[in-house]
């Protein structure tokens, strides 16, 4: 899976998902080297990859949402490419994410439809679907990093504020520049997002809520301490891409 920060591997081995794993984004150079030697990364984002080899023929199945980085690995040899129109959800828009698309199929049917995804990356993405597998719709805004980045890179003296620096809630009013961007931020964020999943549940009731994507630990954290009934809702996953992937791929569940 080909996100906008980072790339997102899955080993299936007899038709299951195996073992996960994130790298950066690779370069031209790299992806030359790979598609030569058949090998595929096998490493942490944080260091250089180091390159994963079989005998056997890997095929390599590709969703992405950052097409420079589709057209560079298409030049892979078996390679595979989910799109929209592999996906039994009714009503999709021609410009959905692939990425919501695998994670709302993953999440319906590892947790039951209707249910309401949550997805904490680049993006922060609501999208919703139906009893009947039909998608209901969404949201898209920016996530954490992005927010914080967007205040440090357009402002004369504001910093960029990473997310690891925040491990909980900050003061709602602050007396420091650090702690008002990230009061701003995450109480914002922290309302927003229980305001849409009341919404959904004032639609469907019933519906569960699952939530996935990089920072998806940290913003279910917050909400323990702001909204404990909404945080014990709120089912964590962070392979329902893989797991729509298997189900498509596989058609297991
Ligand atoms: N090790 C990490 N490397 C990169 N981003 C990370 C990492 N851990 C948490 N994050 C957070 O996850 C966000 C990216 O979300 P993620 O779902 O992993 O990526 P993508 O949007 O590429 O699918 C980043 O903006 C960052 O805030
Ligand atoms: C909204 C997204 C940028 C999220 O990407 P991510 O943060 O997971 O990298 C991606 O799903 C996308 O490009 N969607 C296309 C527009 C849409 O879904 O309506
Ligand atoms: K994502």
């Amino acid at each position: 899976m080909i996100g906008n920060s980072r790339l997102h591997w899955a080993l299936f081995v007899d038709n299951t998902l195996n073992s996960t794993w994130d790298t950066e984004h690779l370069s031209a150079s790299d992806m030359q080297l790979l598609a030569k030697t058949n090998t595929l990364p096998l490493s942490p984002s944080s260091t250089r990859p180091i390159f994963l080899s079989s005998n056997l023929p890997i095929t390599l199945v590709l969703a992405s949402v950052v097409p420079t980085q589709t057209k560079l690995w298409q030049t892979y040899p078996n390679v595979r490419l989910i799109t929209l129109n592999h996906i039994p959800i009714k009503g999709m828009y021609p410009t959905l994410g692939i990425d919501r698309a695998l994670a709302l199929y993953g999440a319906g049917k590892t947790y039951g439809f209707p249910i309401l995804v949550i997805d904490v990356g680049t993006a922060l993405t609501f999208t919703g679907v139906d009893h009947q597998q039909r998608l209901i719709g969404g949201a898209i805004l920016p996530g954490l990093s992005l927010q914080f980045n967007s205040l440090g890179q357009n402002t004369g003296q504001l910093p960029s504020l990473k997310t690891n620096s925040i491990t909980s809630l900050p003061q709602r009013f602050a007396l420091n520049t650090k702690e008002a961007i990230q009061s701003g931020v995450i109480y914002t964020l922290l309302a927003g997002t229980k305001d849409f999943i009341e919404s959904w549940l004032s639609l469907f009731p019933d519906s569960k809520i699952a939530i996935t994507g990089g920072d998806s630990d940290l913003l279910k954290s917050y909400f323990q301490t702001y909204d404990p009934e909404i945080s014990a809702q709120l089912i964590s996953e962070k392979n329902l891409i893989f797991l729509g992937m298997e189900k498509i791929l596989f058609g297991n569940g």
